[in-house]
């Protein structure tokens, strides 16, 4: 239907280059090096250049980058540019809760940033250039978020990503800060703060909505089944590689996934790391509804905006009604989960796979 696609312009793309300049976000290393490819072809065409020699890294990865967009035209790596930029613009302005509710005490580090506006209270996972790994503070904020949500004036509470990941999962160098007690203590006290986020989220008293910007990881995931709803972009996944790390389901994903999406296609998913697509997730139950990544930020914050708007104690009686007959079998299913993985963390399997992450010879 309608004529050929119109590519943006010179000015569109010059407007564009101006405005990388006043992300208010640091869009995170990979980002910055497709925007720089992106520029590279859009203003001299095709990599022309001697690739730099294998100790020169930087140069290197840049140069690859460029490299990696082919034959693509000019005009088309124009409008790629604009594009990119106009989605990590809006991804920065849209939810636009630039001021804090006055009482809120702010997490502990810039790593999550606490805003409520509009009646949404909004936890954005703040680490791009860590594709927004959960560090033991964050785990410790986001708890602490939470609690100042539940009794905040907001009527909905989300919890969202800086750049383009939604989240990563857990930081694996989590594991390698060994207190005094060695690897037992370290592994109690994990699963005792592991427990303690999961039970704040199976009590969160008001709707919770997750805002997944691009893909997620791990602890990300599984916690989804305790959301209300979710809305993701075209670009997002969801991935909980248990197995590959030597360890096993937790956010009590044991008890909802196979709720959610029938055992087999659980199983799939927790025992053999299954990554699913947006699309597929949505298919299986896990996400509300899909959104193209272009128009991801607008169309999500509005909705969310009126829905924001509806009677507040309404919403909250009626999250009770539905969840409230869960949470005994709930908390049950995540004290099993976080005993089952206190051993888990002390196993060989378990720390052949983080040592071999750590030393860059694996990756998902
Ligand atoms: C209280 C404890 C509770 C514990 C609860 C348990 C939860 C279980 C889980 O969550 S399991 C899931 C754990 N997560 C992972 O295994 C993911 C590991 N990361 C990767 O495989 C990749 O980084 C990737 C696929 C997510 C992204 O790959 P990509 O090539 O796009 O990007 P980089 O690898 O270059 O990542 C950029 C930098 O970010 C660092 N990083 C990413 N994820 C993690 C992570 N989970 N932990 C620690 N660090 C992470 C990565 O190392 C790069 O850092 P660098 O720039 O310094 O090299």
């Amino acid at each position: 239907v309608g004529g050929p696609a119109m590519l943006a312009s010179q000015k569109d793309f010059n407007n564009a280059v101006s405005q990388v300049k006043l992300l208010k976000e640091d869009p995170g290393n990979e980002v910055k090096l497709k925007l720089y490819a992106l520029y590279k072809q859009a203003t001299e065409g095709p990599c022309n250049v001697p690739k730099p020699g294998m100790l020169d890294f930087i140069n290197k990865t840049k140069w690859d980058a460029w490299n990696a967009l082919g034959s693509l035209s000019k005009e088309a790596a124009r409008q790629n540019y604009v594009d990119l930029v106009s989605r990590l613009s809006a991804s920065s302005e849209s939810p636009s809760p630039e001021a804090p509710a006055a009482d809120r005490k702010q997490p502990e580090s810039d790593s999550l940033v606490v805003t409520s506006e509009d009646g949404i209270t909004t936890i954005r996972l703040n680490r791009p250039a860590k594709k927004n790994a959960l560090t033991t503070q964050m785990y410790h904020d986001i708890i602490a978020a939470l609690q100042a949500a539940s009794k905040d004036e907001s009527a909905i509470t989300v919890l969202t990503g800086s750049g383009d990941y939604y989240c990563s999962g857990n930081d694996l160098t989590n594991f390698t800060h060994l207190p005094a007690g060695g690897l037992e203590e370290m592994a109690r006290s994990a699963a005792a703060l592991l427990r303690d986020f999961v039970n704040c989220f199976i009590d969160f008293p008001k709707p919770l909505v997750a805002v997944v910007n691009g893909p997620a990881v791990g602890i990300s995931v599984t916690i989804l089944g305790l959301f209300d709803v979710v809305y993701a972009t075209d670009r997002a996944s969801f991935h909980t590689p248990f197995s590959h790390l030597g360890q096993s389901p937790e956010g009590c994903s044991s008890y909802t996934f196979p709720k959610i999406m029938g055992s087999s296609k659980a199983a799939e998913m927790l025992l053999f790391g299954k990554k699913l697509t947006a699309q597929e997730a949505c298919a299986q139950g896990l996400v509300t509804e899909v959104f193209p990544d272009g128009t991801f930020q607008k169309e999500v914050w509005a909705r969310l905006k009126a829905y924001s708007k509806l009677p507040p104690n309404a919403m909250r009686i009626s999250k009770q009604i539905i969840r409230n007959r869960e949470k005994e079998k709930l908390h049950a299913v995540n004290a099993e989960e976080s005993s089952v993985l206190r051993e888990r963390w002390q196993s060989d399997e378990c720390m052949n796979a983080i040592a071999s992450f750590l030393s860059r010879k694996a990756k998902l």
